[in-house]
């Protein structure tokens, strides 16, 4: 029986990196996912091997699983049986499995997410042998919740394999999770990000993992519904960066002025509360749609001043919040920053002639331009036959 799991991305509307330190954030689902399927081999005593093909960055892994066994059961067990952080001796375990199969040099930052997979393939399924393959719409490292996406599609077809998750397997197409099975899936998807992340504050999975439009804020989600048409272009400056080193910059910022940190992570809980307000009141007419874009944008650029505050801005966000600005949009970075993505708010009334302008121009400085849809479902699962 094959497995197959879908988790998207997201936009993080307000609040990134604030959150982190217990300020309110506000994101949303985007209608890009990773995918995972997984195929639970025979067993052959001989030939028993966990094998892990990431698509999109052409590399594959392949472990014989008595030598994950014997590696992480050193450790003493048994496993988990309840989501748990990956310890230190067992990361350095598992990077050790990672070195011997030879990433290639310019591709080593791969190693958490494959980390981030042995923790939670041996915690959840345990030693047996399995085809695990990886493909993505996303893209990587750019603040669209890459990493998170990676991490519940990996838990979702892992639960899938046991007996937590209660579905009909005949049952075709993709398939939702009940309120309890999600709530074990973010939470073993959240022990994935720590290995990725460092200091995650669960936002990226948690979105990833329901979808839609949630308020977030130490861990408590709130779902939100939108009463606006909310419309997003998204400019991937594609200067790579990483989140892990990112969320550490702000924290030692935040200790070298810890009074001035802790006025800028206020005013980003009020931004975010205030922006998740103005999203949810109802919008009787057309006029009233505008007042409340005007609102968000700027919300957005108050929130876009405050990240440049934490450090967290780029040359070639600037470059994008420049360009936008002379046709008037409001722009500002979304997910860790230092790079990756920037959203822009595209109002209702602004003409397509302005928005393919826009595009060209900021195509025109190489980046690259997307509009996804917002607030789709979260996590999915679906059986196939084994092919
Ligand atoms: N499709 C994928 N294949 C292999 N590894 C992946 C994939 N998607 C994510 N990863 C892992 O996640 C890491 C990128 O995570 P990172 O948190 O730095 O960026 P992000 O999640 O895209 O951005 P943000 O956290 O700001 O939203 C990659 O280095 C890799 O380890
Ligand atoms: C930068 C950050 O706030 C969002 C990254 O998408 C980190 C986190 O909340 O885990
Ligand atoms: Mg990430």
């Amino acid at each position: 029986m094959e497995v197959k799991a879908r988790a998207p991305g997201k936009i993080i509307l307000a609040g990134e990196h604030a959150v982190v330190h217990g300020s309110t954030a506000v994101a949303a689902s985007i209608g890009l996912y990773t995918y995972v399927s997984l195929q639970v081999s025979p067993s052959n005593e001989n030939n028993d091997r966990l094998i892990l093909q990431l698509k999109d960055t052409a590399l594959e892994f392949s472990w014989p699983i008595g030598r994950i066994k014997e590696a992480l059961s050193s450790l003493g067990g048994p496993f988990p049986s309840t989501p748990t952080s990956c310890s230190s001796e067992s990361l350095n375990l598992m990077l050790a499995m990672i070195e011997e199969q030879n990433i290639p040099e310019a591709k080593t930052s791969l190693a958490s997410g494959v980390s981030a997979f042995l923790w939670l393939y041996t915690s959840i399924l345990g030693f047996k042998p399995a085809t695990v393959v990886v493909t993505s719409d996303l893209p990587l490292g750019s603040g669209l919740g890459s990493s998170a996406a990676l991490c519940v599609a990996f838990t979702a077809t892992l639960l899938a394999c046991t007996d937590t998750v209660n579905m009909d397997m005949k049952q075709e197409g993709w398939l939702v999770f009940g309120e309890s099975e999600l709530e074990l899936l973010n939470k073993w998807a959240f022990e994935g990000e720590k290995i990725i992340h460092g200091k995650p504050s669960g936002i990226d999975n948690t979105v990833s993992t329901y979808g839609n439009m949630i308020k977030f804020k130490s861990g408590n989600l709130t779902r939100i519904k939108s009463s606006m048409p909310l419309k997003m272009l998204i400019t991937n400056t594609k200067v790579g960066r990483n989140t892990k080193a990112l969320v550490a910059g702000v924290s030692e910022r935040t200790l070298r002025h810890s009074d001035a940190m802790s006025f800028v992570f206020n005013a980003v809980d009020s931004i975010s509360k205030e922006l998740a307000s103005v999203i949810q009141t109802p919008t009787p007419d057309d006029l009233s749609i505008t007042a409340k874009e005007e609102k968000l944008e700027e919300l957005m650029e108050m929130n876009q001043g405050l990240l440049q505050c934490m450090g967290v801005s780029h040359a070639s966000i600037e470059t994008v919040l420049r360009t936008t600005l002379k046709y008037k949009l409001v722009s500002k970075l979304t997910g860790a920053g230092g790079g990756g993505c920037v959203l822009t708010l595209l109002p209702t009334l602004l003409s397509g002639t302005i928005v393919d302008k826009v595009i060209a121009e900021l195509e025109s400085c190489g980046f690259q331009c997307l509009i996804a849809g917002i607030g789709g479902n979260g996590a999915e699962i679906c059986f196939s036959a084994s092919s």
